[in-house]
């Protein structure tokens, strides 16, 4: 199949990102974050996370920032919610997007969130509904599409069942997470076939992590597949709190890089989404895990 000539990039930096930090990130350096990706150009910017406080203390800061933040016209700003507290949490700062997020593997989906499945599904239900009622879009995650750090691999069936279950429900767009970060191309793009068969390949993102440094090669197997929404990390921050040992979202710098060399247009300025990337590194005292932006500021 012919690569997509637009691909839609949705960083996750400032939720899944800066929600593994051991130190908490001030909240002004985190609006200062989504300002600058927003300015680089990207289209989709989440913005923070309305889960416990006592679970994900680097998310307590999320209703703050959203009051904060100077929304750009054109850029979407999306929040997770777990269930109605975390939902009407997210509607009192205004709110225009949110994410539902659920698991193909049992065992996470029991550390990540504290219920099944199917409990969480329940969960999801009231969710859509009031969405449906106030026009909030609402994305769907699955995590775990190629394995689990309790469970070892999933089969695609399983995956494609509970990406089926939340597109039913509503959601626009599903992403497929590879949270422990270890799949390689053929395996995603077994599951990629599954989901397909039951979610329409222009409704799928797909969400790697670079545990292994598979995540730029499953996502040209994804871009081969027809998908054309891509989850990334500037710098590549990040990994998830209950996968530990997962690193963090491939960097956005790197997927930039890479479209950019396919000729495939994302409207992302690299020079100022690397400069993104830096700030936060800095703020946070690594050097950004994005290969691009170590080779591109050796340059300068
Ligand atoms: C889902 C819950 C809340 C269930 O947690 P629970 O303990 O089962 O919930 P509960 O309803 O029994 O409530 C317990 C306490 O939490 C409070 N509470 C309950 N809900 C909320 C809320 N929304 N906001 C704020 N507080 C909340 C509630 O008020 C109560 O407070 P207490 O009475 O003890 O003081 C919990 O398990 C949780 O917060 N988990 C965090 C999960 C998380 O954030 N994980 C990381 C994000 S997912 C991810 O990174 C993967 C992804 C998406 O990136 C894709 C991939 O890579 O795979």
């Amino acid at each position: 199949m012919a690569l997509p000539k637009k691909v839609k990039i949705v960083d996750v930096g400032p939720r899944d990102g800066l929600q593994n930090e051991k130190e908490i990130v001030p909240t002004k350096a985190k609006v200062e974050l989504i300002h600058r990706l927003a300015d680089a150009g990207l289209p989709v910017v989440e913005a923070g996370s309305f889960v416990s406080p006592k679970w994900v203390p680097q998310m307590g800061d999320s209703a703050e920032i959203m009051k904060t933040i100077t929304r750009k016209a054109g850029v979407s700003y999306p929040v997770l919610t777990p269930n109605m507290k975390g939902f009407e949490a997210a509607m009192a700062v205004n709110a225009q997007e949110v994410a539902i997020f659920g698991a193909a593997s049992e065992s996470f989906s029991q550390k990540n969130i504290n219920c099944s499945i199917a409990e969480s599904l329940a969960r999801f239900e009231p969710i859509m509904a009031a969405a449906k009622e106030k026009n909030i879009a609402v994305r769907g995650y699955v995590s775990c599409v190629v394995g689990c750090p309790y469970e070892g691999d999933i089969a695609p069936e399983k995956v494609a069942e509970v990406a089926a279950k939340l597109y039913e429900m509503g959601c626009y767009e599903i992403s497929l997470g590879d949270t422990v970060g270890v799949g390689t191309p053929g395996k995603v793009q077994d599951m990629l076939k599954a989901v397909s068969a039951v979610v329409p390949m222009e409704k799928l993102a797909v969400h790697f992590h670079d545990t292994y440094g598979q995540a730029l090669a499953n996502i040209y197997a994804a871009l081969e597949m027809g998908v054309s929404v891509v989850d990334s990390s500037v710098a590549g921050l990040g990994g998830c709190p209950y996968a530990k040992g997962a690193s963090g979202n491939v960097a956005t710098e790197d997927v930039v890089y890479m479209l950019n060399g396919l000729g495939i247009e994302t409207g992302v300025d690299l020079d100022k989404l690397c400069e993104a990337g830096r700030f936060i590194s800095h703020v946070i005292g690594r050097a950004p895990a994005s290969k691009v932006s170590l080779a591109l500021g050796a340059r300068c």
